[in-house]
């Protein structure tokens, strides 16, 4: 099917549903919902969240200008999957490295470069609709396994992602995962971050030394950290756009913070020079010892919550 035809059989499926609409981005397709509460944009492509509004408000996700919307490249923004592994594959456990036998393994995984299915579109009210996204992942020389995943992303008055992993092969297999979220922010230096206070991290630009801090989170610099064991849920503040952000997240205990800054920027793809002031991202994971392992048909499903409180 091309993507005219791919975009046909989508609208006869769901576009007689309100508010509902498919749309060509150059080589990529989005559904995008619309409800009472809010509205979202999800590409197929990576099952990944590019927009998420809520009615006249500003975007709570940062989506690069720049992005290119090709097949096999992830957006630069939005909600990418991370899995079967975060990162670069040689900062992964030994048992989730030793599991790919590929030269140059792309990194945070090879999902968020698939075309996923759109499974279902369903108005649960007036102010909600749900869309669920599925990947059969089949063996490949970049990972020797078979898995069902899929994303339910719910479209509120507040933001939810659950991310299923289902074990449908005869083997075990281990994984680290991430939904890395690109919060939209007014002015990042102005920005705080709560409920990270006192909890560990490990300051990966500081060759992965570990380190604590009794303050909020502030951005001032190039900032690529992981925070273990995260307990509780995490505050954006931000006076710029005089709002609140609650993370919320279920079996995700790490959390990475990254902002490139000024010199890594510069050498990003699909981002401007300037856009680090805008973004910020908090990373809902499982990493490093948190990995998981499942045996045939096991599932582990990790989630995130996403609420907005106006000042
Ligand atoms: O350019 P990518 O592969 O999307 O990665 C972006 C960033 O993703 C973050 O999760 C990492 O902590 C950063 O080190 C990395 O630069």
């Amino acid at each position: 099917m091309n993507l005219a035809e791919s975009v046909q059989a989508l609208y006869a499926e769901y576009g007689a549903l309100k508010g509902v609409t498919i749309e060509i981005y150059k080589q990529l397709i989005a559904v995008s919902v619309k409800n009472d509460a809010a509205s979202a944009t999800v590409f197929l492509q990576g099952a990944q969240v590019a927009e998420y509004k809520r009615v006249g408000e500003p975007s709570l996700l940062w989506l690069s200008e720049q992005c290119d919307y090709q097949r096999g490249k992830a957006l630069r923004g939005g909600i990418p999957v991370c899995w079967p592994w975060f990162g670069d594959i040689d900062k992964n456990p030994d048992s989730v490295k030793c599991q790919v036998s590929a030269d140059n393994p792309p990194a945070h995984g090879f999902v968020r470069e698939q075309m996923w299915r759109l499974a279902n579109v369903e108005l649960i009210d007036s102010e909600t609709t749900q869309i669920t996204l599925e990947l059969d992942v089949t063996p490949s020389e970049l990972w020797p396994f078979s898995a069902a995943l899929r994303l339910v992303v719910t479209v509120g008055s507040s933001l939810s992602l659950q991310f299923e992993v289902h074990n449908v092969g005869g083997q075990p297999f281990s994984f680290t995962s991430a939904l890395h979220s690109y919060f939209n922010v007014a002015e990042v230096e102005a920005v705080e971050v709560l409920g990270l206070e006192g909890v560990e991290y490990i300051d990966t630009l500081e060759g992965w030394s570990r380190s604590c801090s009794s303050d909020p989170l502030r951005v001032a610099a190039e900032v690529d950290r992981i925070y273990r064991n995260v307990t509780g849920p995490i505050q954006i503040n931000d006076p710029g756009f005089a709002r609140q952000i609650k993370v919320t997240h279920s079996h995700a205990p790490d959390l990475v913070a990254w902002n490139p800054w000024v010199v890594k920027s510069i050498r990003l793809s699909h981002f401007a020079d300037q856009d680090f002031h805008k973004m910020l991202c908090l990373e809902s994971a499982h990493l490093l010892d948190n990995l998981q392992t499942l045996a045939p048909d096991q599932s582990y499903s990790m989630g995130l919550n996403c609420r907005i409180s106006v000042t």
